[in-house]
């Protein structure tokens, strides 16, 4: 089971400055939707540049033209894109075969998918590397949580590794790491967090002792 930090609310100083404080305690850095819509691909540029060492995830959430935003995103540097489930299963088709070209994996978000157990069985046939599921912040702000969900991909996902994201924080942590996702994705429990450093060493402590 791996880590990763999700940066959604930073600029690509802040970013820096944050991954620095937690990166032995991560696998993987995200480059969210927000600091990619207003940074560019600059971001994924300089964080991978800045820490060789750890995974990048852009989370571009592609929806369309699959091939010609992962080559990009590959060719900023990132080791990980996201797709996202909802979209044409040519679209993803067209995110895993760039992908292979490019030496990079997929991770499709689920984001939205209202027949998750067939949908996800579909994209699993697809070749993906990563099936993540995923409350976004406006079901958060009304309580909604993705735990149920990842026991379902659990269920019926057979090739593609299995994620979870949406407002996990350390008193959460513990149901998500006993339904045994193969990545736990946490934005705002870590950044969130007056000390962000002994937040992101327990999780890594508390996923440790569960994998
Ligand atoms: O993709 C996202 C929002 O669309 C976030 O990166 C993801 O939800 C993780 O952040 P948090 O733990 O703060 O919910």
């Amino acid at each position: 089971m791996e880590l990763q930090l999700a940066l959604d609310l930073v600029d690509i100083p802040q970013a820096k400055k944050l991954v620095k404080e937690v990166e032995a305690f991560i696998d993987i850095v995200e480059i969210g939707t927000p600091v990619v819509i207003n940074e560019g691909l600059r971001a994924v540029k300089e964080i991978k540049e800045a820490f060789p060492n750890l995974r990048v995830l852009a989370d571009l959430k592609i929806m369309d033209a699959a091939g010609y935003e992962v080559m990009k995103a590959s060719e900023a540097g990132a080791d990980i894109v996201t797709v996202l489930g909802a979209s044409e299963d040519m679209t993803i088709k067209g995110a895993v075969e760039e992908a292979r070209k490019q030496g990079k994996q997929i991770l499709v978000d689920m984001i939205s998918v209202k027949n998750l157990e067939q949908r996800a069985q579909e994209i699993d046939a697809l070749g993906v590397d990563y099936i993540c599921v995923h409350t976004g912040y406006d079901l958060q702000a009304v309580g909604k949580n993705s735990f149920e969900d990842l026991l379902t991909i659990k269920r019926v996902v057979k090739q593609a590794k299995t994620a979870i994201a949406g407002g996990i924080k350390l008193s959460t942590l513990p149901e998500v790491i006993k339904a045994n996702p193969d990545l736990v994705i946490v934005g705002g429990g870590i950044t969130g967090q007056e000390d962000k450093q002994a937040a992101a060493a327990e999780m890594q402590q508390l996923i440790k002792q569960g994998s």
